[in-house]
């Protein structure tokens, strides 16, 4: 097997890296979507990156190129996301209810609450997937309607999945550069007839493939296919593909899940590096060490309530979440 795969990675694979964008057409109809059995790889072929891009050798640089929009002029903590009053009924069930809460821009919000808390129907609602049955969302000064999902991409909303979700046949680097492939400008007859503006587009989109796997840590895998990618690297690449789209919100959907307590704090590391270069990331997870250990603000549902909204230190001594978490009434706790 590592014969045969390490036949299909070519080394000059990031010079090669022009023909992504043929590889992308012939992707194009495939099921995105479809969760990625992750395999193990017995045997990687690493190439070293700064071979032949020396500049991602430059953490700095690298952090630039991977946020070239990033809205520096914006002071940290204006209201990038902000809910008012949301409700979401689906039938007779009420899964949010008259929820009210802001996401400010610079920011690493924690949304965390029991099983069937209604985190998942919060960030639907947030993302413009369902219309709230009463309340509004506002992203971005916008009053979100319902959405596709290639508008909500637009709109400056990217996300990875409780489930990985990749292109396995493709590599690393194609992964990303079909994240980047939102934000392209060109016509599709200027695509179909490879014209200068899209050939530059690609190269560009190409460069900025390399520097976020550099980012996120897995720039010697650009070439590997991302089927056979370690487990923990698929979901690196996941948040490389998220952000290749430049968005103004990250969505992570309990991004460490099956992590080993060394990941989890390589993870840790990694989101706030995300932050640190401009971006907001909205983080739900269910691992407290980490949620706590992140995040800058929590908020917590229960039964489609918020119960609590603050910073981590007071969220780990809320009685109310306790309660929460341990299954007691809230006054078996006071
Ligand atoms: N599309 C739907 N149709 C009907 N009920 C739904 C739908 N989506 C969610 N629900 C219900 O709404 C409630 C909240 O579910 P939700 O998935 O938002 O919770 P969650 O906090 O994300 O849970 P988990 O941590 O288990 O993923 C649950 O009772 C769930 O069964």
């Amino acid at each position: 097997m590592s014969r045969d795969s390490e036949s299909q990675h070519d080394p000059g694979g990031i010079e090669a890296g022009a023909e992504v964008g043929e590889a992308f057409r012939a992707v194009e109809g495939a099921d995105f979507d479809a969760p990625l059995e992750p395999e193990r790889a017995d045997e990687a072929v690493a190439v070293d990156v700064t071979d032949v891009a020396p500049e991602l050798a430059d953490p700095a640089v690298v952090a630039e190129i991977v946020a070239p929009t990033r809205e520096i002029e914006t002071p940290v903590g204006e209201p990038l996301v902000e809910l008012d009053k949301v409700t979401v009924k689906f039938g007779g069930l009420t899964a949010l209810d008259n929820v009210t809460f802001t996401i400010r821009r610079g920011e690493i919000l924690g949304l965390i609450g029991p099983n069937g808390a209604g985190k998942t129907t919060c960030f639907n609602a947030m993302t413009g997937v369902y219309r709230p049955t009463s309340g509004t969302v506002t992203f971005d000064n916008q009053v979100m309607a319902k959405l596709k999902r290639n508008q909500i991409t637009r709109l400056g909303i990217a996300r990875t999945f409780q489930n990985v979700r990749l292109f396995g046949e493709m590599t690393a680097l194609e992964n990303v550069v079909v994240g980047t492939d939102a934000r392209h400008k060109t016509s599709v007859p200027g695509a179909t007839f490879r014209t200068a503006r899209h050939r530059h587009e690609e190269r560009d989109a190409i460069d900025r493939g390399m520097a976020l796997l550099e980012f996120v840590g897995i720039g010697a895998r650009a070439t590997e296919k991302a089927r056979n990618l370690p487990y923990g690297d698929q979901r690196r690449l996941e948040i490389a593909r998220a952000l290749a789209t430049e968005p103004k919100l990250l969505c992570l959907d309990e991004p460490a899940a099956g992590f080993n307590p060394a990941e989890k704090v390589a993870l840790m590391d990694l989101i706030r590096k995300i932050r640190a270069d401009g971006y907001t990331v909205l983080l739900i997870e269910h691992d407290m060490r980490l949620v706590m250990g992140v995040t800058d603000r929590i908020v917590v549902l229960e039964f489609g309530k918020k119960i609590a909204d603050g910073l981590p230190s007071e969220i780990r001594d809320n009685p109310a979440v306790v309660a929460a978490y341990l299954g007691v009434p809230d006054d078996a706790t006071a």
